[in-house]
């Protein structure tokens, strides 16, 4: 009689499962988690299949099967539909499952302190300093010491008078459950019947996309928030995906606000303690609501009820390393595997999103207007050509009118420039060099505020020269245009008695202070503030009635096939920022190229016409949502071998119709951190199924050690 035989998938990337045998006595099913011998090591492992055939030899027993809930059989599905869809290994999708180790076994037990309530008045300095700052309680000894700058004995010491309570508990309790019965706010006629929708299509308990579409501020949260409601009412977990960004800010106390608790949160800022946590409690149905970066996507709900996308455009869902994906469109490959429904909102949806949505694929959920009544912020161009500043300025001067207005009236502007630093360009006027990053294609950007040069692709960094490292001559070094620090500086010197301040990964790299200082722009503490990237999504400043883009054409250009979009996006977000209360917005764009069309669209409020002109022009292109596109980049030491390995993989190229190969050319970063870069491009029609053809393309290729070739399908990113 033969045994069982299972499959068994690592987290390691190699092309597929492997064969054991199942020891006597042993019951083992599809999603057990398990130790299995690889080599001379105990490895953990999935089971993803069980009883196959006789394989015809001797297997290696598993050594033992964990305790804990199989991943649930859509998780499966899904870890192999991401890894064919994205021509990746599902081993190397496994181990975007299985993130925590310990997350497997139960919370440890430890001795936690907690106040008893008793408070006399003659505490200690250091036993009041345990009360007031050793929380948040109950904790362990050491981690109330460490908060309260005292020693672990004086907290020890408190169970004695009766100041703290002692007990064994879980290390990780589970989270507060969410209240969906909790009121939230009035609805508007039109956010309650597009609500509705989505509340029906939750209540199907069956997958649907719906791409939930409406203008800045028109209150998508609060609408999608009744799905959420109506999911957490069924018992059932929702993950909300939303962009890295908006986990750190006001977005996750909204959550609070509406249901009652904190959500877990999910990315890749976490402590390991809270990851293993937020696994655990996710893993096992308890946890009922997930708010995270894309990573969030790969938690095994075992009760999964709604998806939601929040932002759905955002480039920051597709990762960039590793397995390469995004996450918006793995959200409804889920949504679908799962059996689910799926919820994308953005108010600048993806042209893919729209393409579906006009298909019908997705519902299409429409908010026209904000609430209430406000309105949308007035649009308008700034020719740069006519409105030229100094040199050395870049504030045109109705852009500095503008904000004098807002000052005068007590109003806030925000100026956006989507550079960090303070100037991107860093030129020896003696002899003409620029400082470059040492092993990389790229720059070095000055940062005064701390006087240092940073390459802003590698995180290189060193002390701003006094010299020019070229031709040593003295007070050579100039800096070239603009980043947020110089557009504060100028700023600061139109308005010396304004509040000015810089939003920026640099200025603010901590949550709490991200939060600090977004919660002084909501009180009105801050005039001017000035920011990067950072300042587009998801806030509400009530007091905000100006916006002015330093450089609406930074975006444009390059080889970038969705450039249009990705300005007409932004320009709409960081635009939607103003004039959200009661008070009206508007915003101004610095431009050269007035008469870009997706500027024109812009100001005239017309986004059909800008979708309609930007389709046919993919459709013309076969560029996607028309067509199908890939890259393939190419990555090695040598410069001469990386292009020849580039020659050589084109030539392998299977035969297929509808498939055509652009490259391979130098990439425009065509050296990062020591490796050279060549790329290619693959457009096919969309009945090619691209990444079946990748990947047997991709599985003729010798890659030599220190080589790599990466497979994007659907690139985001063209650089
Ligand atoms: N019916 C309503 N009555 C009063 N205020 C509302 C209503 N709906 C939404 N708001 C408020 O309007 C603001 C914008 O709402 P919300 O953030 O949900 O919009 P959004 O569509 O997600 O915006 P964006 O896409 O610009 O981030 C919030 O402060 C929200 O509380
Ligand atoms: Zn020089």
């Amino acid at each position: 009689m033969s045994r069982q035989n299972v499959q068994i998938l690592f987290p390691v990337n190699v092309p597929g499962a492997f064969d054991y045998a199942v020891p006597d006595g042993v019951r083992v099913d599809r999603g057990d988690i398990v130790f299995a011998p690889i080599g001379k090591q105990m490895k953990l492992g999935v089971v993803m299949s069980v009883g196959a055939a006789d394989v015809g030899r001797e297997l290696k027993e598993i050594a033992e099967v964990k305790a804990t809930r199989p991943l649930p059989e859509p998780m499966l599905d899904f870890i192999n539909w991401v890894a064919r869809y994205n021509v990746a290994s599902p081993g190397q999708v496994l181990r975007m499952v299985l993130r925590s180790w310990k997350a497997l076994d139960p919370s440890p037990i430890a001795t936690l302190y907690e106040p008893t309530g008793q408070r006399p008045s003659n505490l200690t300095p250091a036993r009041r300093a345990a009360l007031d700052e050793g929380g948040p309680f109950p904790a362990r000894a050491a981690e109330i010491a460490a908060r309260a700058g005292i020693s672990a004995g004086v907290v020890k010491g408190m169970v004695k008078v009766g100041l703290m309570r002692a007990d064994a508990r879980p290390v990780d309790p589970p989270f507060a459950e969410p209240d969906p019965n909790m009121k939230g706010r009035a609805l508007s006629p039109a956010q309650n019947a597009a609500a509705a929708d989505l509340v029906a299509q939750v209540k199907k308990n069956a997958y649907s996309a719906s791409l939930l579409d409406g203008v800045t501020g028109s209150g998508k949260t609060e609408v999608y928030f009744e799905a959420v409601a109506e999911a957490l009412r069924q018992g059932r977990q929702v993950l909300i995906l939303v962009p890295e960004i908006a986990l750190t800010q006001a977005g996750l106390s909204r959550f609070e606000a509406r249901f009652g608790a904190e959500p877990v949160a999910w990315h890749s800022g976490i402590t390991d303690m809270a990851r293993r946590r937020a696994w655990r409690e996710v893993a096992s149905g308890r946890a009922k609501l997930v708010v995270g970066a894309r990573s969030a996507l790969f938690l095994p709900a075992a009760n999964l009820g709604l998806i939601v996308v929040d932002e759905e455009h955002d480039t920051s869902f597709k990762q960039e390393e590793g397995v390469i994906y995004n996450a918006r469109d793995m959200a409804v490959l889920r949504g679908r595997l799962e059996d689910r429904p799926v919820i994308l909102a953005s108010a600048t949806p993806s042209l893919e999103s729209l393409h579906n949505a006009r298909l019908g694929r997705y519902a299409h959920i429409i908010l026209p207007e904000r609430p209430g009544a406000i309105t949308l912020p007035e649009i308008g161009l700034i020719d740069m050509k006519i409105h030229k500043p100094e040199r050395g300025s870049f504030l045109s001067e109705p852009m500095v009118k503008a904000v004098a207005e807002r000052i005068g009236r007590g109003e806030q502007s925000l100026l956006y420039m989507n550079r960090r630093g303070y100037a991107p360009l860093i030129l020896c006027k003696a002899c003409g060099a620029r400082l470059k990053s040492p092993d990389t294609d790229s720059w070095l950007v000055e940062h005064r505020a701390t006087g240092r040069a940073v390459c802003h692709l590698t995180g290189f960094s060193m002390r701003m020269p006094k010299k020019c490292p070229n031709c040593d001559a003295e007070d050579g070094l100039t800096s070239i245009g603009p980043g947020v620090e110089r557009i504060a500086d100028e700023a600061q010197s139109h308005f010396p008695h304004a509040r000015v301040e810089i939003l920026s990964s640099d200025t603010t790299s901590t949550p709490e202070e991200i939060k600090e200082r977004l919660g002084r722009m909501e009180r009105g503490e801050i005039d001017i503030l000035v920011g990067t990237q950072m300042v587009v999504k998801g806030h509400n400043f009530p007091k905000l009635t100006f916006v002015g883009v330093v450089d609406g054409d930074l975006l444009m250009g390059g080889s970038d096939p969705r450039a249009g979009e990705r300005t007409y996006q932004t320009l709409v977000q960081v635009a939607g920022r103003a004039g959200r209360a009661d008070m009206a917005g508007e915003a101004l764009i610095q431009t050269h190229h007035p008469e870009h069309e997706a500027l024109q669209a812009l100001v005239a409020g017309d986004r059909d016409m800008f979708i309609g002109v930007e389709m046919a022009m993919r459709e013309m292109l076969g560029l996607p949502p028309y067509g199908r596109i890939a890259a393939v980049i190419i990555w090695g030491p040598d410069m001469k071998k990386a292009k020849a390995l580039a020659v050589d993989f084109v030539t392998k190229a299977p035969r297929a119709d509808g498939v055509e190969i652009l490259g391979p050319s130098e990439a425009p970063i065509s050296r990062l951190r020591g490796l050279y870069r060549y790329r290619l491009f693959v457009t096919a029609e969309p009945s090619v199924n691209l990444s079946k053809y990748m990947a047997a393309w991709r599985a003729k290729a010798k890659v030599p050690t220190k080589y790599k070739i990466q497979v994007d399908i659907d690139p985001q990113s063209f650089v």
